[in-house]
């Protein structure tokens, strides 16, 4: 399973990831301990056009092998979340018993929010600074109330409280090394695992489109999710049109086959269908399993100069082109229904907004889809399809 430390700037998100990974060594032996100086020395990745610092750590419960993101700085969770750089299918908030919650915290819950977060667990971290138990429980109470207000499950999202430093540092085990062992707990029986790739319905991308004399037309591209067999009903949607037609056989590396699954580079031919009707960009899908839109919403984010980005901010109306899967559309973006004066507010760049968007073409599109918005050949922004319609 994927999960990540999120919440605001010191909180304690790198030493409590070194923390977990000491403490779940030292208990059964397993995984490695990574310390924070290694974690805090996060390599750079590039996704989406956009370099990102993502630390990626391994560690094993009793039950379930994780992997774990942490970022340098709130910059790079934004964007990691955003572009979806390091997946995570549910996550751990830390937040300092010291402070509270601060705005950063409630950046990142809403962040989780939109990316397709269901479940997190809470770390109240730094409680050996903290000597009043009344302190804790306010901390713990404002958790659970700003959880709900974000739309997570407020009342029953377990909430640890402990020190990191105390674990790393292998002293005071009350706050300390059992304190991450609960944790770790809640996080086995509390975030759900997502399902897997192959047990989502059928999607695969329009790569190139071929006319095969005496058979057919024959599609190509990679299976994002699902399987499919041939002989199966498939629909091709996005891009202005969409049919229905029959998959009549599967084909991957000159062989012919009778099953294609999620990660396979297959060609597909279909029945009856004409080399003109279909285009890259468009989808063949498990029939009524995504409407093409052509109005979303997303959050999106900005790139500043120094990342290749805008050097000026936009209004209103900006016509980017959106790159998503295969597909490339001119998508107009402009500021949500009331929003204050929206006709002059400026988007800069290096900004992390919420957007309405609208494309000259539907594209299969859902919530938690993620795309890229270039111009002049450049990315200039990336996004996280947040509603539809
Ligand atoms: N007293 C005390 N200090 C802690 C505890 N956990 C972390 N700290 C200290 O708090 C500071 C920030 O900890 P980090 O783990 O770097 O915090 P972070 O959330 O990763 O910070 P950024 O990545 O910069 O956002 C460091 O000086 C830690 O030693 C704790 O349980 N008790
Ligand atoms: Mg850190």
């Amino acid at each position: 399973m994927n999960i990540g430390t999120i919440g605001h700037v010191d909180h304690g998100k790198t030493t409590l990831t070194a923390a977990i990974t000491k403490v779940l060594h030292e208990k059964s032996g397993s995984g490695k301990f990574v310390d924070y100086a290694s974690i805090d020395k996060a390599p750079e990745e590039k996704a989406r056009g956009i370099t990102i610092s993502t630390a990626h750590v391994e560690y094993e419960t009793e039950a379930r092998h994780y992997a774990h993101v942490d970022c340098p700085g709130h910059a790079d969770y934004i964007r990691n979340m955003i572009t979806g750089a390091a997946q995570m299918d549910g996550a751990i908030i830390v937040v300092s018993a010291t402070d509270g919650q601060m705005p950063q915290t409630r950046e990142h819950l809403l962040l989780a929010r939109q990316v397709g977060i269901k479940k997190l667990v809470v770390f109240i971290n730094k409680v050996d600074q903290v000597d009043d138990p009344e302190m804790l429980e306010l901390v713990e109470m404002e958790m659970r109330d700003l959880l709900s207000t974000y739309g997570f499950d407020g009342e029953n999202t377990p909430i640890t409280s402990g020190s990191a430093l105390a674990a790393l540092e292998g002293r005071d085990p009350k706050i300390g090394a059992e304190a991450i062992e609960t944790l770790m707990k809640s996080t086995d029986e509390w975030l759900d695992l997502p399902p897997r790739d192959l047990e989502k319905p059928f999607l695969m991308p329009v790569e190139d489109v071929f006319s095969i004399s005496g058979r057919g037309t024959v599609v190509t591209g990679r299976v994002e999710r699902g399987t499919i067999t041939k002989g199966s009903e498939i629909e091709i949607v996005g891009l202005g049109s969409s049919m229905k037609t029959t998959l009549t056989g599967i084909e991957m590396f000159h062989k012919e086959l009778d099953r294609g699954e999620a990660g396979d580079n297959m060609g597909a031919l279909l029945r009856g269908v004409k080399r003109e009707q279909i285009k890259r960009g468009q989808v063949l899908i498990f029939p009524g399993s995504i409407k093409p839109v052509k109005k979303f919403q997303a959050q999106c984010y900005i790139l500043t100069k120094e990342e290749g980005g805008r050097y000026s901010p936009f209004t209103s109306g900006y016509r980017p082109q959106l790159f998503i899967r295969t597909a490339d559309v001119t998508v107009s973006l402009s500021h949500l229904p009331g929003t204050e004066d929206a006709d002059e507010k400026m988007v800069m760049p290096g900004d992390s907004i919420e957007m309405v968007g609208e494309l000259v073409h539907d594209v299969a599109l859902e919530t938690g889809s993620r795309f890229t918005l270039r111009e002049g050949g450049k990315t200039v922004g990336t996004g996280i399809v947040t509603k539809l319609g």
